[in-house]
């Protein structure tokens, strides 16, 4: 997208140095608790695509710079049944199970991975394979909304590359893993590194070209120290990880206290649970990133908090694998660890960050009410668990960027324009607003539990359109 520096129809000149005005009515968390509707806005996007001004009706500057731009062909005005979100942030993906999405989730994670997952991952070796599956996910994810994602890829640095080259083409921010596996004794022969050397050695190279490959990338894409968990990894593969982060400044991901068999090995193994294990190698850092996290203590929590590691809460997946619900309310407000949500494809069955943000205010309140009721009610859950909608929300979106450490998730001066249109009367999946005058409180509401991917009409991620639906630009799709 160029800079105007001119208008060529007959309005009149108008000197831009934007490229790209849109006016509409925007929803944005400012904090976890709030989240601030900016009713018929002016957002500004510079040539990086980055937010240089927002301004509200309520400014004094308002209407002249309403006047002084809404002529520019640069210019967008939203109608009167599309609003404005920021871009989902998905902190948690395996992009090699899209292909076994919606199936397999009937035994526990230790089954799951040897029965059904490791097989399927074990073909990302036919690049042409991989190719198809990224291909199509990642345009699956940006039709739903998700504007950021972090990936696991596989052992494969092949397939992995590919999968950012295919983020860097099709305009979505991606964080991709080369996935660690390298402990004879725990992956199969068929699916894991050659040896710990190998493992180390594959993770560096993909380093430094997908840092290339960031260069030549408007939106960024990035590596990620990625090993799978420590039942997968040597001592030595997860030293030399820590040290790779560490040497080239990195995120990292993993898994961490997930489920009630993992949570056990590492403890077994190192008579002390995941976080500190982890810190013992160096993979808790401020960019480091832990699915999962179901089972930490305080003390891991405040861990969390003090080497700024952040959570991606799968809330769908946790269903099926966690043995319990996460106390994400005690881990955000007691100890302030950085929170985003992730779908965790496919141990959670559905690719959109909508549906987890549901689902985590849904698994919240069965945690405060709790399960089994032929316990008295004051004895069955666990109090101030339950988040609300605007929390949730917050988590999807701003916590997933502050959990990245990149200036993500939030219409506000200084982010990245990652930004969706969602239209609330599409035929296909018109919302119930039947009042001219309904609150916008009230929409925020219905937009967020009841909209489709028929309603998400654009997305851009850093200023750049990268995906279109209907006649908002003639283009029916
Ligand atoms: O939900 C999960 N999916 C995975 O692929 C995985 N690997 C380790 N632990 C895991 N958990």
């Amino acid at each position: 997208m160029s800079t105007t520096s001119h208008n060529s129809n007959n309005k009149g000149a108008v000197k831009l140095s934007y490229s790209l005005i849109v006016k509409g009515t925007g929803f944005t968390s400012y904090n976890r608790e709030k989240v601030a509707i900016l009713e018929e806005a002016l957002f500004f996007i510079d040539d990086r695509g980055v937010i240089a001004e927002v301004i509200e009706s309520s400014d004094s500057s308002y209407q002249d710079m309403l006047a002084k731009y809404e002529q520019s062909e640069n210019y967008q005005a939203l109608s009167e049944t599309e609003y404005l979100l920021p871009g989902m942030v998905d902190l948690h993906i395996h992009a090699p199970q899209w292909a076994q999405s919606g199936t397999a989730l009937d035994i526990p994670l230790a089954d799951w991975l040897n029965t059904y997952t490791f097989p399927l991952e074990a073909k990302y070796s036919d690049l042409e394979y991989a190719n198809r599956v990224y291909s199509d996910l990642v345009s699956q994810l940006l039709s739903v909304g998700t504007t950021t994602a972090l990936y696991f890829a596989t052992v494969h640095q092949e397939a992995s590359y590919r999968l950012a080259e295919i983020c860097a083409t099709k305009g979505q921010r991606g964080l991709v893993g080369k996935v660690v596996m390298d402990d004879p004794q725990q992956n199969p022969e068929y699916y894991r590194d050659a040896s710990t050397a190998a493992a180390l050695a594959e993770t560096e190279t993909f380093i430094q070209r997908v840092q290339d490959l960031h260069k030549r990338t408007r939106q960024g894409v990035y590596p990620v120290v990625t090993p799978r968990f420590i039942p997968s990894c040597t001592d030595d593969a997860l030293a030399g990880l820590g040290e790779l982060a560490a040497k080239y400044d990195v995120h990292i991901q993993s898994h961490c206290s997930e489920s009630d068999w993992e949570h056990g090995y590492v403890k077994e193994r190192f008579g002390k649970n995941d976080a500190f294990a982890l810190d013992d190698f160096g993979l808790l850092a401020d960019k480091a990133v832990m699915a999962h996290c179901n089972h930490l203590t305080k003390e891991d929590a405040q861990l969390f908090a003090d080497t700024g590691t952040a959570i991606a809460h799968c809330p769908i997946s946790n269903a099926y694998f966690a043995n319990g619900v996460i106390p994400l309310q005690e881990y955000a407000t007691d100890y302030q660890v950085e929170i985003g949500l992730g779908t965790d494809i496919s141990g959670g069955f559905s690719k959109s960050i909508f549906d987890n943000i549901k689902q985590a205010v849904i698994s919240s309140r069965i945690l405060e009410d709790g399960v089994d009721t032929r316990l008295a009610s004051h004895e069955r859950g666990v109090p101030k668990s339950r988040i609300t909608l605007n929390e949730a929300f917050y988590h999807a979106t701003a916590g997933g960027g502050q959990a990245l450490s990149l200036p993500i998730g939030k219409l506000v001066k200084g982010y990245a324009w990652d930004a969706l249109v969602l239209k609330t009367d599409v035929p296909e999946a018109r919302l119930p607003i039947f009042d001219q005058k309904e609150e916008l409180t009230d929409i925020f509401q219905k937009l967020i539990y009841m909209s489709q991917g028929a309603n998400i009409r654009k997305v851009w991620v850093q200023g750049q359109l990268v995906h279109t639906k209907g006649e908002t630009n003639g283009n029916h799709n």
